[in-house]
């Protein structure tokens, strides 16, 4: 199984709300695409059409040249994993035993864990440096180590495409690098990873492309430095800001300075 995503002319509206049309995009194996966009573009609602949860009105999906429509949930979960925006979990599980869901795609219905599943388990848990918090349950883990106890589960899952929201939004700055820099080397040639965020600087930094959803539309796509631009976070961020090319630290640095008054 390989690493490909094509999406083409994607449209969606929820009930009467359209949020997106004429989404178009593919991802390649060694890929790391940001996606970006104002609060309530549709970020979430993109990545949840990408995991069949949510069907799109229009356009199609493919997941390495198969249909999204085609395949079953166990199929898609072998395809794709997730890390979820809000990871806050109730019920009582232990971190392990959440790391542990990642290997349902792979089970029967009363199939007990394989070598290969307590591997990929034990694999996740070193890949997250979560191993510390395997036997404590997870509603009692704060919002960060819950953070990275998902992003185990979805590295347990062994699916080539990786799809996360908002990852890195109740980590601490090292936390922060560290998450990224993990997706990144899981990625390497065989696997991509979109990543939806909020944070120009860290996006720029670790995604090889980005892609900009705005007004219903994908606006912008490519490489960072054309796609964060002072024009783009002026038009659909409605804020001053100041791009730089900064090579000492391999990144575009981004000066938000002052929002733009609406009409
Ligand atoms: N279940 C739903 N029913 C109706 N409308 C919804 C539903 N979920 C989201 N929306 C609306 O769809 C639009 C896109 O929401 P979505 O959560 O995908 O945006 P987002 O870009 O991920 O936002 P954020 O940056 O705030 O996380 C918003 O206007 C939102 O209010």
């Amino acid at each position: 199984m390989a690493a490909r995503l094509d999406v083409q002319d994607l449209a969606f509206t929820y009930r009467d709300q359209p949020v997106f049309e004429h989404v178009s995009f593919d991802l390649q194996p060694g890929e790391v695409v940001g996606l970006v966009g104002p609060n309530g573009s549709g970020k979430s609602t993109l990545l949840r059409l990408l995991l069949g949860v949510l069907p799109a009105n229009r356009g199609r999906i493919l997941l390495d040249g198969a249909p999204i429509c085609h395949l079953s949930r166990k199929a898609i979960a072998r395809h794709a994993a997730f890390v979820p925006q809000d990871t806050a979990i109730d019920a009582a599980f232990t971190a392990r035993d959440i790391v542990a869901m990642g290997r349902h795609p792979y089970l029967g219905r009363f199939q007990s864990e394989t070598p290969d599943d307590h591997a990929a388990i034990a694999w996740a848990l070193t890949a997250t440096s979560t191993q510390a918090l395997s036997t404590r349950l997870v509603r009692e883990l704060s919002g960060g180590e819950r953070q990275r106890v998902m992003l185990a589960r979805a590295l347990a899952q062994q699916a080539p495409l990786l799809l996360l929201d908002e990852p890195t939004a109740n980590l601490d700055i090292a936390h922060q690098l560290d998450m990224l820099s993990q997706v990144h080397a899981v990625v390497k040639d065989d696997r991509c990873a979109l990543i939806a965020m909020h944070d120009f600087n860290l996006a720029a930094r670790f995604c090889d492309r980005m892609l900009m959803l705005a007004n219903g539309r994908l606006v912008a796509q490519g490489k960072p430095e054309a796609v964060i631009t002072e024009e783009h976070l002026a038009t659909y961020f409605h804020i001053r800001a100041k791009v730089r090319w900064e090579p000492d630290v391999g990144g575009l640095v981004v000066l938000p300075c002052q929002p733009i008054a609406h009409d």
